[in-house]
């Protein structure tokens, strides 16, 4: 077993790409069960490693380690953490371009997309680095004369982290920062299609100088046993998940019946609307970054894009224009704007939904099959005639397909846009501010992109309501997460 001579040719530091598990500040190279598996590349189907399977007694050993680092972790002050937290986004940065080519080959996505997700995960770890020295408590004037009331924060303790392939680094950064900064430990399993980009993370982790066992990563094919013994050990006092909502909903029953705190963060169904009196152009450009950034395979993705009737065929023509010229590659491909999809499973979807749509009475306007290169690539599609009896008005085809819907009114779009049983992010393209303030309260959403398809940034709280998770990431309130309040109420 070694990692693909490909890779490493890509990398200045292969000391990064890890072909083993990291648990308790030690590669694991081999599985108690002896089991491997292969990670490979899915634009060209090469084999990148072969790494241990761990499994359900791997991560109880590392769950704990992470006990036991966390306590002297939890004891260290605010801003003894936030200093190994900026070691470790400055070591982020600088090796930005060997994680990005690791992503790249495991993932698919173009090399500057994938280095745009690393500098995104970095921001995270800068944020909560400054957050760790922000941890406050309050003083609340007493019921009683004699008593005196303090509330303190401390740590939730030992978290587990179960993260998808889409975005293998930001969405494990994102976790890690907050859990870090608060004070607590982790113990994360990956998505089994992109474990590279995490064990890269725990190197880095290490290098910046955190303890030995505080931050354990396993490679694992067996994502429902590690996700039992991270439901059902008593030591883990929060789970945070970020992916498809039905997994969700199996990580809340198993985690019940130890009252499991949890971060969920999971499927999405966003509508893009465009108004009669938007920028035009302004829309298109944002429909191209809000629909086709990872090859649509993002949770934020437009998933059904409202048109108003007096711009429908307008804003139609000029999108499949722009659609037309993304070049579709390798990752590493010059100029590569899409990569491949990242199994079969998902191209086979993707061309589900246009099928369903088709026979239901939609036009193909642009792309609308698989790409002359074969394999997973799929040509970026929009499709016209879009209506709410199809596949892709009803669930998230997490792929480059643009439905475009017809509407008429503001009252008929609000209802049909909030008709999902998703809420995470939604988007609207208006220059009437009114109309702008009065649809984007009325949007069941997490998140409202206006005048803009682009919202993720770690400023601000990432998440959503109904079936699209609990909890929030990133912002000031990203922390609050990884935290309990304690009440101390004295008698002087
Ligand atoms: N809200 C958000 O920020 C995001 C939401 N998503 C959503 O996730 C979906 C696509 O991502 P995808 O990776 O396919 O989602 P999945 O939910 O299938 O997988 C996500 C992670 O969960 C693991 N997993 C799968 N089944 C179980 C289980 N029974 N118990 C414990 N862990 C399990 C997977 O492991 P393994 O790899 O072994 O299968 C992977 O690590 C879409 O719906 C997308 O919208 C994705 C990214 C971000
Ligand atoms: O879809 C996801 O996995 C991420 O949440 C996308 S984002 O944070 O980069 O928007």
């Amino acid at each position: 077993m070694a990692i693909a001579a490909s890779l490493l040719a890509r990398l200045k530091d292969t000391s990064l790409a890890v072909e083993s598990g990291f648990i308790a500040g030690r590669p694991v190279a081999s599985a108690a069960t002896g089991r491997t598996f292969e990670v490979t590349n899915p634009s060209t189907g090469e084999v990148l490693a072969t790494l241990p399977d761990l499994n359900r007694a791997e991560a109880a050993a590392a769950i704990d380690a992470a006990q036991e680092a966390q306590k002297d972790w939890a004891a260290r002050t605010g801003k003894d953490r936030a200093t190994i937290l900026r070691r470790l986004f400055d070591l982020m940065v600088a090796n930005a371009d060997d994680l990005a080519a690791i992503l790249t080959a495991e993932m698919g996505k173009p090399l500057a997309e994938a280095k745009g997700e690393v500098l995104y995960g970095a921001s995270y770890v800068e944020w909560f680095g400054e957050e760790a020295k922000r941890v406050y408590g309050d003083t609340i004037p007493g019921h009683q004369p004699d008593k005196r009331i303090i509330v303190v924060k401390q740590p939730v303790g030992v978290v587990a982290a179960i993260t998808p392939w889409n975005f293998p680094n930001a969405m494990l950064a994102r976790k890690l920062a907050p859990a870090l900064a608060a004070g607590c430990a982790m113990v994360a399993k990956p998505a089994s299609e992109t474990p590279l980009s995490a064990l890269a993370l725990a190197v880095l982790a290490e290098r910046a100088g955190l303890p030995a066992g505080l931050f354990s990563v396993l490679p694992s094919t067996d994502s429902v046993s590690v996700g039992r013994e991270f439901c059902e050990n008593p030591k883990i006092r929060k789970l945070t998940f970020t992916g498809s909502t039905n997994v969700g909903k199996i990580l809340m029953r198993q985690g019940a019946d130890q009252v499991l705190k949890l971060g969920l963060e999971l499927g999405g169904n966003a509508p893009f609307i465009v108004f009669d009196d938007a920028d035009l152009d302004a829309a298109v450009e944002g429909a191209i970054v809000s629909k086709y950034r990872n090859n649509g395979q993002t949770c934020v993705c437009a998933n059904r894009l409202y048109v108003q009737a007096g711009v429908y065929d307008a804003f139609a023509q000029k999108l499949a224009e722009r659609v037309g010229q993304i070049k579709v590659g390798d990752g590493f491909e010059a100029g590569a704007l899409a990569g491949p999809l990242i199994s079969d499973k998902a191209l086979a979807k993707v061309e589900e939904h246009i099928a369903d749509a088709t026979a239901k009475g939609a036009q193909v306007l642009t792309g609308g099959r698989r790409d002359q290169r074969g394999g997973l690539y799929f040509e970026p599609t929009v499709l016209t005639g879009a209506t709410a009896t199809m596949k892709v008005a009803r669930e998230e085809t997490f792929g480059p397909v643009a439905p475009l819907f017809r509407f008429e009114t503001v009252s008929e779009v609000v209802a049909m846009a909030n008709n999902t049983e998703f809420g995470l992010a939604s988007y609207l393209y208006s220059r009437d501010v009114s109309k702008i303030f009065r649809v984007a309260e009325a949007l069941e959403y997490g998140m409202v992109g206006i005048n803009t398809g682009l919202i993720s940034t770690e400023v601000a709280p990432f998440g959503g309501i109904k079936q699209s998770g609990l909890g929030r990431e990133g912002s000031k309130y990203g922390i609050e997460d990884y935290l309990e309040i304690k009440y101390l109420c004295l008698s002087v």
